[in-house]
């Protein structure tokens, strides 16, 4: 009866306070109404309605405010993951002055001192006005560490991987996914390209291609040639790795023939080793002696990797391909005489000039990578037309004596005498009386360490030259 009683009263008192909650509420209700509309009469509507979008749009923009990450893992489905690579070599390269922790070592390929970025610091970089932040994360995985060999190199166990963390504001999801990863990458290659050893191939004794670092030190800048040839190629090159796009347009197989023809010691082989330095190229020395059948060849060619040179040199105008006694690409010349002594010519039906020149047009239609194909010869004329045909041999460049411009090259590289010399008009006049190679007057150079005793000297040799050129009486 109690309970009863005092369960009445209570909701008697609920009653009481549920009308005085009523009460108070449309109290209130009255009051922000009065607020209302005392602000609408006081403030302007523009000030209102400004007020409110930049109110909207702070909280929108904080609610937006999610941060990306992205993981760059070491390995890829159990590969090397090329991504991870780049990412390791291009943040060297944007740490600033303020960044405090660093990675240092050496390898044994590479000249200069190496860098990398450790875990303890994050490096920052910017893109299209973004800021990615990027960290390195060492993972180890130590469950199965029991089996683990204490005494082999950490790396090589695989129980310790890394991942770089890249992290961004959600905004820029797609600039980050559709062109930064990419341009990491692209950096990376860049790199890549320039620190590259250009190798050098040649047919070994298993009659398979074995590559060597191709130490031969011809650049462009050494090369004596007259400026407006040297410069003509450099764009013929330039331009044939611009136009991938242009020869796949129009069905042309990306590849261009250059036929270098010259006297021994004009620097046909310089040439090639210059044009392999500025394309960043590797070398195929394709020494026709190692090759013994048409299977053999073709066999060789394949084995050729892309962007590559693939050189033969000496090809000489018969049908049968010629075999010569000795390898000579890439061989320093030190005479200017007739070179034919050095062929030993046996004629071999094992296969012909024009069935190479079948396999490689077959071989360039089938792979749409570049390939550049050099041939050179010291006598054009003997060449056979099969090879001069359009299309085969794009460019034939000839290869002189030296003439008084590309001396300046030899002097400058040779005896660092830049500009004007006493001795030059001489030099020069003697250059237009005889003909002597780029060979012959480098070793000329080399003999006295004094530039004037040098250039004095290289005067009586040219003196001696035009008079032993002279018509005997
Ligand atoms: N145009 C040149 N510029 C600079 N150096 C040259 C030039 N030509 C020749 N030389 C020098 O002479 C050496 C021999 O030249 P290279 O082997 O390039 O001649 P080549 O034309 O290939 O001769 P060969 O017909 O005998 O093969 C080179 O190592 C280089 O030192
Ligand atoms: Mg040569």
């Amino acid at each position: 009866m109690r309970s009863s009683m005092g369960t009445f009263s209570s909701s008697f008192t609920n009653v009481r306070s549920a009308s005085s909650w009523f009460e108070l509420y449309a109290a209130f209700s009255t009051f922000i109404m009065l607020l209302r509309s005392a602000i609408n009469d006081l403030i302007p509507q523009q000030v209102r309605s400004f007020v409110h979008s930049k109110l909207k749009a702070f909280f929108t923009s904080r609610q937006k405010s999610n941060v990306v990450s992205i993981q760059v893992a070491e390995l890829w489905d159990g590969h090397t993951n090329q991504l991870f690579q780049a990412v390791q070599e291009y943040l060297p390269t944007r740490i600033s002055q303020s960044y405090k922790s660093l990675k240092v070592g050496k390898l044994p390929k590479h000249k200069n001192i190496l860098m990398a970025v450790d875990g303890k610091q994050e490096v920052v970089d910017e893109f299209e006005n973004i800021t990615l932040k990027w960290k390195l994360v060492e993972q180890s995985s130590r469950k199965d560490s029991d089996n683990r060999d204490p005494l082999r190199p950490r790396k090589s166990t695989g129980f310790e991987r890394e991942s770089f963390y890249l992290t961004f504001d959600e905004k820029h999801r797609d600039v980050v996914m559709n062109k930064y990863l990419l341009h990491v990458l692209n950096a990376y290659q860049e790199m890549q390209a320039k620190q590259r050893t250009i190798k050098i191939h040649s047919i070994g004794g298993g009659r398979c291609w074995q590559k060597s670092d191709l130490t031969h030190p011809a650049s462009f800048k050494s090369l004596a040639l007259d400026p407006e040839q040297k410069q003509g190629i450099i764009d013929d090159l330039d331009r044939f790795l611009r136009r991938k796009e242009l020869y796949k347009k129009v069905g042309k197989p990306w590849k261009r023939g250059y036929l270098l023809y010259g006297p021994p010691g004009t620097g046909k082989s310089s040439l090639i080793a210059a044009m392999a330095d500025h394309l960043k190229f590797d070398v195929y020395d394709l020494e026709l002696t190692s090759v013994f059948s048409n299977s053999d060849l073709m066999r060789t060619l394949k084995e050729t990797s892309n962007r590559s040179i693939i050189v033969i040199e000496d090809i000489d105008c018969n049908r049968e391909v010629h075999v010569r006694s000795k390898p000579k690409a890439f061989s320093d010349s030190d005479s200017d005489s007739d070179n034919d002594h050095k062929h030993v010519q046996i004629k071999t039906n094992r296969f012909t000039l024009s069935g190479l020149l079948n396999y490689m047009d077959g071989l360039w239609s089938s792979g749409g990578e570049e390939r550049i194909l050099v041939f050179t010869t010291n006598h054009r004329e003997r060449i056979d037309p099969a090879l001069l045909r359009p299309g085969r041999m794009d460019m034939h460049i000839h290869l002189s004596f030296l003439t008084s411009k590309a001396f300046r090259i030899l002097a400058s590289n040779y005896l660092d005498v830049e500009g004007d010399h006493p001795l030059f008009q001489q030099i020069d006049d003697l250059l237009e009386k005889i003909q002597v190679t780029p060979a012959v007057v480098a070793e000329q150079l080399m003999r006295y360490e004094d530039p004037d005793v040098c250039l004095e000297e290289l005067v009586q040799f040219l003196q001696q030259k035009a008079k032993e050129s002279l018509p005997l009486d």
